[in-house]
């Protein structure tokens, strides 16, 4: 698009996420917990924002970052993955990037791998010197061959890479990978890693010039606040004063505690808002460490 057709200021803003597939559910349950609320179109490619300016497109996911730069979007929520290549792959015509990851949202990870038969007794890199790479991640693959020095032929495939090599098309892929029960299943094994990828927000690297980036302000405060307390629990208890610095060592990811006298004695009441997870086990060393009337309660908000 030439920078004459830009779109015209805006006061909206327009998230594109995907419309269907392993992002789309969580994407919006996330943009939900941030307090935006849509009201449904028929066609579902288009969610009007109810309880603030911010509209929902729904598309492809490999569509997004196309449409941010195109300024079509605003922002858009999309896998790392999908992100990177394309930016590579933009940078090869034009030299410049118009968006960037803005935050990493925690959840749809998974990693970009180099996989090779099993049989194969791994030395290292060198190993895929003049080979055949099948992938759908061809500049990500590239990128990293060059850097390494390595001379082999990436064979680009839209899907189904795990199967080149039994089809003969490639000797090894380099593909994402989760569980890793697709490559077993293709008789493959992960050898190397290229990016760890997870779900992202993306949104353009120029700062919007009117309304929107108030609202992409205020998006990104409340998504902060969420992500920071995904698995933030407040965590109650009672304890005697001169125990409280060892328990606070079992709790080096809580924050300065609230303490409360309870009575003239020496029984205090804490409370700290813990940022790890809260397992039994933790509960019960607090517990043989001093600590009585454990409570774990979750947290839903927080404006600091
Ligand atoms: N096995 C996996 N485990 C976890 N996350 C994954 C896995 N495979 C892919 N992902 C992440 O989820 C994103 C979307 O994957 P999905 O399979 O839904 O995409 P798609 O088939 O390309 O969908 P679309 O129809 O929107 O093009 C990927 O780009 C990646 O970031
Ligand atoms: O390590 P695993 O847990 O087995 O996951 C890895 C597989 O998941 C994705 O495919 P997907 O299931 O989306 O199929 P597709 O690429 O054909 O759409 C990816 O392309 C791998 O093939
Ligand atoms: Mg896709």
């Amino acid at each position: 698009m030439s920078p004459s057709a830009l779109p015209a200021a805006r006061d909206r803003l327009r998230v594109a996420i995907q419309k269907s597939g392993r992002l789309s559910e969580p994407a919006r349950a996330l943009l939900a917990s941030c307090g935006l609320s849509w009201r449904e179109s028929r066609d579902r490619l288009f969610c009007y924002g109810e309880t603030l300016p911010v509209d929902l497109l729904l598309v492809r996911d490999d569509d997004i970052p196309g449409l941010i730069a195109d300024g079509v979007c605003d922002l858009g929520i999309v896998g790392r993955n999908v992100l990177a290549e394309q930016i590579l792959q933009r940078a090869n015509g034009s030299g410049q990037d118009k968006y960037r990851e803005w935050r990493a949202l925690g959840f749809g990870g998974c990693r970009l791998d180099i996989a090779v038969p099993e049989g194969w007794s791994w030395g290292g890199p060198a190993q895929l010197q003049g080979k055949r790479i099948a992938t759908s991640y061809p500049s990500l693959l590239q990128a990293w061959l060059r850097e390494q020095n390595i001379g082999a032929q990436v064979v680009p495939l839209s899907g189904s890479v795990e199967i080149a090599p039994r089809l003969g098309q490639a000797d090894a892929i380099c593909d994402l990978v989760s569980s890793g029960a697709t490559l077993a299943a293709n008789q493959l094994k992960p050898v190397l890693t290229l990016l760890q990828s997870e779900a992202v927000l993306a949104g353009p690297v120029a700062p919007f010039a009117d309304a929107r980036a108030e609202l992409a302000a205020l998006l990104l405060r409340r998504l902060d606040g969420v992500l920071r307390l995904k698995h933030s629990k407040l965590l109650l208890f009672q304890a005697q004063r001169q125990t409280v610095p060892a328990l606070m060592k079992l709790l080096p990811d809580a924050e300065p505690p609230t303490v409360l006298q309870v009575d003239g004695a020496d029984t205090v009441a804490l409370q700290a808002l813990c940022h790890g997870a809260m397992t039994w086990q933790r509960l019960e060393d607090l517990k043989s460490a001093g600590a009585s009337g454990l409570m774990v309660l979750p947290v839903e908000r927080m404006l600091a």
